[in-house]
């Protein structure tokens, strides 16, 4: 049954480790090849000792070579800083071309048009060729288009979430009054894992705060995601926790529009796999879904401000990166969506 060969550039990073964990555990992929900087090479449970119950599942972690990426591998999967995967994924992307290699990407480089990258990450676009040819990958909105991709562009974590809260309404969002207000928050390994002043355990312990107020990179990528119909106005907040990101999202549906939307949601979650409509009146805990690729979503309208309130908790990891990827690439294989999905949550 492990039939595709799959390799992972970045296994030493959040994302990376967690897409090791998700891919030894998937009965049709087999993981053929780890390659990072050159910096960390070797055994991975060596850099990543939580991993030495899969040593013997595991190939050394060696300096990314991309030719040897796109031969031996069917599958690969891109998790390194931005900047950077989006360049290496196009490259082992042209190299498998012709033997029909697919690569899925978990970085912002191929996820917006090269002027609206070039304004919100302040880095040089890789081609626009490159970002023409990724499909975006957010299964609920384009699930066809990704099951005829080989190079996807993953979705950012808090566009998953804040995305997720608004597509349900479907073709009433055309009639939303304003812009919709998304107060979202995450955990830390949101931010990777290289060291910096602001993650260390002295400085985040016991606070949380508003951070990129204005000026955070998934505002387009959110308002992209919704169809380019609708100006989002988001509040990206540092909580001090691992994982998880909680979003709470402001809509003025029309007021007439009240009565009917939780149906709306409920029929759309019914034919999703990964959204899961709380009944009324309880509310997403972050908890309940790290360690998986699910979202957990609640629908509330306020009658005295008449605005909807949907909330919606993912794992920055799961649902916002390594489970949303492998999502994807059971979708570009043909396989059922949920293979080795079936998570249970951590809780604790
Ligand atoms: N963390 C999250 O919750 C999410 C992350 N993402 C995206 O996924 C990507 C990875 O994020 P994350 O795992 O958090 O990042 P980390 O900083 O934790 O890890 C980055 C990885 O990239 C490797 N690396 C760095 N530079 C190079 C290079 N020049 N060539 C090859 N390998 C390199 C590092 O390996 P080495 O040890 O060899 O240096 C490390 O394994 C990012 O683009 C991020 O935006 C998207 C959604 C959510
Ligand atoms: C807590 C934290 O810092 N989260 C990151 C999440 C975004 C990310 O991972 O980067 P992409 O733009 O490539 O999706 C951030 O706010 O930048």
């Amino acid at each position: 049954m492990s039939n595709v060969r799959v390799g992972i550039v970045g296994p030493t990073g959040y994302a990376g480790m967690e897409l090791v964990r998700l891919v030894v555990g998937h009965p049709r992929m087999r993981l053929v090849y780890l390659a990072g900087s050159g910096a960390r090479t070797g055994a991975l449970d060596a850099h990543l000792p939580h991993l030495h119950v899969l040593a013997d599942a595991m190939p050394l972690v060696e300096a990314l070579d991309v030719e040897k990426a796109a031969n031996v591998c069917d599958l690969v999967f891109v998790a390194l800083p931005s900047g950077e995967s989006g360049r290496v994924a196009w490259q082992i992307w042209q190299a498998g071309r012709q033997h029909g290699v697919k690569v899925i990407d978990l970085s912002g480089d191929l996820r917006l048009p090269a002027d609206a990258y070039e304004a919100w990450y302040g880095k040089a676009a890789v081609p626009q060729e490159a970002i023409s040819e990724a499909c975006y990958g957010l299964p609920e909105r384009h699930r066809e288009s990704i099951r005829g991709a080989s190079l996807v562009a993953n979705p950012g974590c808090y566009a998953t979430a804040c995305a997720l809260a608004v597509l349900p309404l479907g073709d009433l969002l055309a009639d939303v009054e304003g812009p919709i207000v998304f107060d979202a928050k995450s955990g830390v390994t949101g931010a990777g894992r290289a060291p910096k002043e602001h993650l260390h355990l002295g400085e985040l312990a016991n606070d949380a705060y508003p951070y990129r107020v204005g000026q955070h990179q998934h505002t387009p990528e959110i308002e992209q995601a919704l169809g380019g119909r609708v100006r989002v106005l988001l509040t990206t907040q540092l909580l001090p926790v691992p994982r998880g990101i909680l979003v709470c999202a402001y809509i003025a549906i029309p007021p007439d529009a009240a009565p009917m939307v939780y149906d709306r949601y409920a029929s759309f979650c019914e034919d999703e796999p990964f959204v899961r409509l709380l009944v009324y009146g309880e509310m997403p805990h972050i908890k309940a879904v790290n360690g998986t690729n699910e979202c957990h979503l609640a629908v509330r309208w306020d009658d005295r401000s008449r605005l909807l309130q949907v909330f919606t908790a993912i794992d920055n990891l799961g649902k916002g990166a390594a489970g949303q990827a492998v999502q994807n690439a059971n979708l570009m294989f043909g396989w059922p969506e949920d293979e080795g999905l079936r998570l249970v949550p951590l809780w604790m």
